[in-house]
C-alpha cells in the first residue's frame, strides 16, 4: 500500500490534431507530438498510470512537490494526498497547477482500481455502465469542406446523427479565424444544424469566450428561437457577475464555469450567485477526479445538473458514478478526422460508442485505459 516511486515517461505519438494560437484543436497533416505518462508504484509492485502533457509532470514539479507529498504514504489516502498537494499550490509560485493535481489524482485512482481489479467508477459507487454522448465539434475553421461555413456544420451534423449521436455541441468560429468572432455567423451555423438534424436532437453551443454582455445576450436570444439546450462560455468566465447578468436575462440555460480557476470552491460561488443554471466541472479543470466528484455532489445538493468537460477515460469514470450529469462529451470531432481511430498508444478506445449514441464504460480495472506500453517504450524521448 505504501508508495515507493513516482515517475514520468515522455513518448512520441502520431496525430492529425494541431493546436492554434488560442489553444483550440483543428485537423492538419499527421505529425508527431509528445505525451507524458505518470506512474505511481507501491511497495507490492502495483502501478497506477495517467496521461498528461509532459510539462505537467516535469522533473521540477515532481521533485519539488509531488514526490515529497506521496513517497512513503498509503496510496489509498487519496483525499489527504489531494488536500496536501492543493494546500501547497498557494506557496508554489504558481508552479503546482490544477493540471498536475489532476494527473496525480487520476494515477492514484487508477492505482486503486488496478490493485483491486475494479474500474474506478465502481470504487466510487457506480450509477450506470453506459451514458449518452454528445458529439463535441471542433471550433470552426477556414478549410475548404471542413467547418468553414454554416452548411459545413449542417452537413457534418447529419453525419453525427447517422453515427448515433443524440446530442451535438458546436464550437463556433474564433480567432485566429480571420473574420471571427461573429454572432450572426454563429447563429447561422446553429440554424443550419437545427435545420439539418430536426427538433429531436439536443443542441448546445460553446462560443467565442470573450463576447461582450450585449453580444452574448444577442447570441443567447437567437439560440432560444432554435431550442438549444445550453449556452456555454460566451464571455470571460472571470467575470462571474456578467454570467449572473446573462442568466438573469436569458431563458436558455447558461452552463459554467469550465475554465475559471477555483475548483469546487469557486463553483459553489457560481451557484449561490445565480451565475449559471447548469454547473460545469472537468477532471483536468478542477484538479482531478476527487474534486470533480465534490463539484458534482455540490450541484446535486442544489438540485442542479453538472456537466463534465471533456472526453478521456477519467471523465467517463466520473460521469458513470453520478446521476446529475446528462452527457459524456465525446470529441473533439471534425469531418476530416476519424475519432474512432483512437490513439496509437492505446490498444482500444476508452470511450466506445454504440449505434444508439451510448458510450459504454470499459470493464477494465482502474481508469479503463488499455495502454500500449510497447509503443511507449519504443517511442520514448525521456
Ligand atoms: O477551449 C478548448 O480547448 C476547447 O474548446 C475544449 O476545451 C473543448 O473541449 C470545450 O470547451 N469543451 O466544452
Ligand atoms: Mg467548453
Amino acid at each position: 500500500m505504501i508508495i515507493t516511486d513516482v515517475s514520468a515517461r515522455v513518448f512520441r505519438h502520431k496525430t492529425r490534431r494541431h493546436s492554434d494560437s488560442a489553444g483550440h484543436a483543428h485537423p492538419g497533416p499527421e505529425h508527431e507530438v509528445e505525451q507524458g505518462i505518470l506512474t505511481i508504484r507501491t511497495e507490492d509492485g502495483n502501478e497506477g498510470h495517467s496521461f498528461a502533457p509532459p510539462e505537467v509532470m516535469r522533473p521540477h514539479v515532481l521533485d519539488k512537490f509531488v514526490r515529497k507529498v506521496l513517497i512513503g504514504q498509503d496510496h489509498r489516502d487519496r483525499e489527504r494526498l489531494w488536500q496536501d498537494l492543493a494546500h501547497w499550490q498557494r506557496g508554489s509560485a504558481a508552479q503546482l497547477t490544477d493540471r498536475t493535481l489532476a494527473v496525480v489524482d487520476c494515477a492514484l485512482w487508477d492505482l486503486a482500481g488496478r490493485t483491486l481489479g475494479q474500474p474506478v467508477y465502481k470504487l466510487i459507487g457506480g450509477y450506470r455502465d453506459k451514458v449518452r454522448a454528445y458529439g463535441s465539434i471542433m471550433c470552426g475553421d477556414e478549410l475548404e469542406g471542413g467547418l468553414a461555413t454554416p452548411d459545413d456544420y449542417g452537413r457534418f451534423a447529419e453525419t453525427l446523427v447517422a453515427r448515433g449521436y443524440k446530442g451535438i455541441k458546436l464550437h463556433t468560429w474564433m480567432p485566429p479565424v480571420s473574420w471571427a468572432p461573429d454572432v450572426r455567423m454563429d447563429l447561422k451555423a446553429c440554424a443550419a444544424v437545427r435545420e439539418a438534424v430536426g427538433p429531436d436532437i439536443s443542441l448546445m453551443i460553446d462560443a467565442f469566450h470573450w463576447y461582450s454582455r450585449t453580444d452574448a445576450l444577442a447570441l443567447g436570444r437567437g439560440l432560444e428561437k432554435l431550442d438549444f439546450d445550453w449556452i456555454e462560455e460566451p464571455m470571460d468566465e472571470q467575470s462571474m457577475s456578467s454570467y449572473r447578468w446573462l442568466s438573469d436575462n436569458l431563458d436558455i440555460p447558461v452552463i459554467g464555469p469550465e475554465s475559471a480557476a477555483g475548483k469546487h470552491w469557486h463553483r459553489a460561488e457560481w451557484i449561490t450567485s445565480g451565475a449559471c443554471d447548469i454547473l460545469r466541472t472537468g477532471v483536468n479543470d478542477v484538479g482531478g477526479i476527487t474534486p470533480a466528484l465534490k463539484t458534482l455532489h455540490l450541484a446535486e445538493a442544489f438540485g442542479m445538473n453538472c456537466e463534465v468537460h471533456g472526453n478521456t477515460a477519467m471523465n467517463l469514470q466520473v460521469v458513470a458514478a453520478v446521476k446529475n450529469c446528462r452527457w459524456y462529451e465525446r470529441g473533439l470531432l471534425h469531418p476530416f478526422l476519424e475519432y474512432d481511430d483512437g490513439f496509437d498508444y492505446l490498444n482500444a478506445l476508452s470511450d466506445p460508442m454504440d449505434a444508439d449514441g451510448f458510450v459504454h464504460v470499459p470493464d477494465r480495472p482502474g481508469l479503463g485505459e488499455d495502454i500500449n506500453f510497447d509503443h511507449i517504450e519504443n517511442n520514448r524521448v525521456a
